[in-house]
């Protein structure tokens, strides 16, 4: 083998929307000496719904871990030189199971998934005065009431199913997220498994007290759920629990992050101010805002950052969501057949110049960050008899770019300094031309991660930090960077003529679900 890749090594099990993977590094540093990753089906039961199944979720983890092991072996290396195992995840997404067997009550509730909209407006009338404010519980959480967060789709699980009723009623329920579920599978389920999580994914519950990092009791009270069910809440990086069987048998799990989280340790963004996007199933942008909370007030999310340690603080972040990004891609391919698969885009979208005055809102289940609208759906406006395909893939890619500008103007808005540079990394970033329109489209320097993987790199140095105290997180990776920032092409007029543009398709997008003609309209329809 070659010695630069010898052990130790980290493991990082790296559980996302669309595939789970395992990757072990080379420890301390990003050096991927190999990895096993598989793809996660998720289940459409009806509009709406997204749905994965815990168990498919947990046999494709150990599927990964048996495979990206066996590769390392092959290599000449050591599964007894993995230190130790992070774990990073899609977060949100909520699984429920029975604590006497440990199998699930429910299939998983992906964070995708739209079907609480009716639980969020019951949830609303609840609040005093019938103020119907989407955020009234962020001074205790950081979050407005959405369909996205865990508690409520935690309320909708326990109002109908009646076997997840009676299993809280009885205290033989379990909840977790996916990091939680993972967790507790993998050292040992009902046989002594740990039920633990981090703050970084309890910050996305809405359960969780964004100041004591505690499991809060009027939010428990506010969505109607016992507290027995919960985890019980850690730093983002400790020893855990060992895996209790397997080829990894023994091997301590040290760090647990939600995934853009780990990216945002990943892409090494370690102080105050510094920001990084991830362009994956959707895009979140994160903007580390150090010790402090700051609470947004223009539609943007607060949320742990990470917490190093238990003895170390907790860093915050302001977060932005884009729920559909490079999902979009996935529906052009599997819903309308416009492209055959993603190494298709950049080549189609290279072929036009612009996209003719396209705007493609893909607001498939709402929109998330800044907007916050539930009956948000899709829309594809400016049309014409020259529009072709390419233009319509171009416009797709520009979707992403302009709700990253919403998002970015939101962060200005929130925290006054504008950013310098973005820091990106995630699916769709092996797509040049993208890069370059994001850059156009914001009139900012983006800077590609060097290795894609930076969500379970974040995991791996988060993990590694455990067992070697010693080990700098802010050293060894950052002082071999050489890369050359994509800078904007297009005049500022230009840039903001077209943001324009988007905010008008976005106006012809919001609350399309319960948008009714008025009478005049409906007459004139009528022909009357
Ligand atoms: N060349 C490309 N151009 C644009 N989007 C792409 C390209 N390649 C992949 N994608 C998109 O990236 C997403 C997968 O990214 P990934 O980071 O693996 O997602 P996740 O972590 O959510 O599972 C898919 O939605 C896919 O459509
Ligand atoms: O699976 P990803 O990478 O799209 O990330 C999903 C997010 O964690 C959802 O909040």
């Amino acid at each position: 083998m070659d010695y630069q890749l010898e052990g130790p090594y980290v493991g990082a099990i790296d559980e996302g929307t669309t595939s789970a993977r395992f990757m072990i590094f080379k420890a301390g540093t990003d050096d991927v000496v190999c990895f096993h990753q598989i793809e996660v089906p998720s289940i459409f039961a009806k509009e709406g719904w997204c749905e994965q199944d815990p168990e498919v979720i947990i046999n494709t983890v150990n599927e990964c871990i048996e495979n990206a092991c066996r590769k390392l072996r092959a290599l000449g290396g050591k599964v007894k030189d993995i230190v130790a195992i992070g774990i990073t995840n899609q977060r949100e997404s909520t699984v429920i199971w029975d604590r006497k067997t440990g199998k699930p009550l429910a299939n998983a509730i992906i964070w995708l998934d739209n079907r609480t909209g009716s639980t969020v407006e019951d949830l609303l009338k609840t609040i005093p005065n019938n103020a119907r404010n989407i955020n009234y519980l962020r001074p205790l959480c950081g979050l407005p009431i959405s369909p996205y967060f865990s508690g409520v789709k935690l309320r909708w699980l326990r109002d109908n199913m009646p076997t997840v009723k009676k299993a809280m009623d009885d205290d033989t329920a379990m909840f977790g997220t996916i990091d939680t579920w993972l967790m507790y599978r993998l050292t040992g389920g009902v046989h002594g498994g740990v039920h633990k999580t981090d703050v970084t994914n309890a910050s996305r519950t809405m359960l969780m007290n964004i100041e004591t990092l505690n499991w809060d009791p009027n939010l428990l009270k506010f969505f109607g759920l016992p507290r027995k069910i919960l985890p019980e809440i850690c730093s983002s990086a400790e020893h855990y629990g060992d895996i209790a069987e397997g080829i990894l048998k023994d091997i301590p799990i040290t760090a647990d992050l939600g995934d853009q989280q780990a990216a945002l340790v990943g892409q090494q963004c370690l102080a105050k101010g510094q920001a990084k996007a991830t362009y994956g199933t959707g895009c979140f942008l994160l903007y580390n805002t150090g010790p402090a909370i700051v609470h947004s007030t223009h539609g943007l999310l607060t949320t742990v950052g990470y917490q190093i340690g238990r003895s170390a603080p907790p860093f915050y972040a302001l977060e932005g969501s884009v729920a559909i990004a490079g999902a979009a891609f996935n529906w052009l391919r599997d819903n309308i057949g416009l492209i055959q698969n993603t190494s298709q885009i950049e080549a189609m979208a290279s072929t036009v110049d612009n996209s003719l005055d396209v705007y493609f809102v893909p607001a498939f289940n709402g929109l998330y960050a800044p907007y916050w609208n539930q009956d948000a759906r899709g829309v594809i406006c400016g049309l014409s008899e020259e529009t072709t395909s390419e233009h319509i893939v171009r416009a797709t890619l520009e979707a992403v770019c302009f709700q990253v500008r919403d998002i970015l103007d939101a962060m200005h808005k929130d925290c006054k300094i504008p950013l310098a540079k973005l820091m990106v990394d995630g699916g769709m970033t092996v797509n040049n031309l993208f890069l370059q329109l994001q850059s156009d489209l914001v009139g900012i320097h983006v800077l590609r991660a060097k290795i894609s993987e930076t969500t379970a790199l974040g995991a791996a140095m988060a993990a590694y930090k455990v067992v070697e105290p010693n080990y700098n997180m802010e050293g060894p990776l950052s002082k071999s960077d050489k890369r050359v920032p994509i800078k904007p092409k297009v005049k500022s007029s230009e840039r903001n003529l077209r943001y324009e543009k988007w905010k008008m398709a976005i106006e012809r997008s919001l609350n399309w679900e319960t948008s009714t003609l008025s009478q005049g309209e409906r007459e004139s329809f009528d022909g009357a």
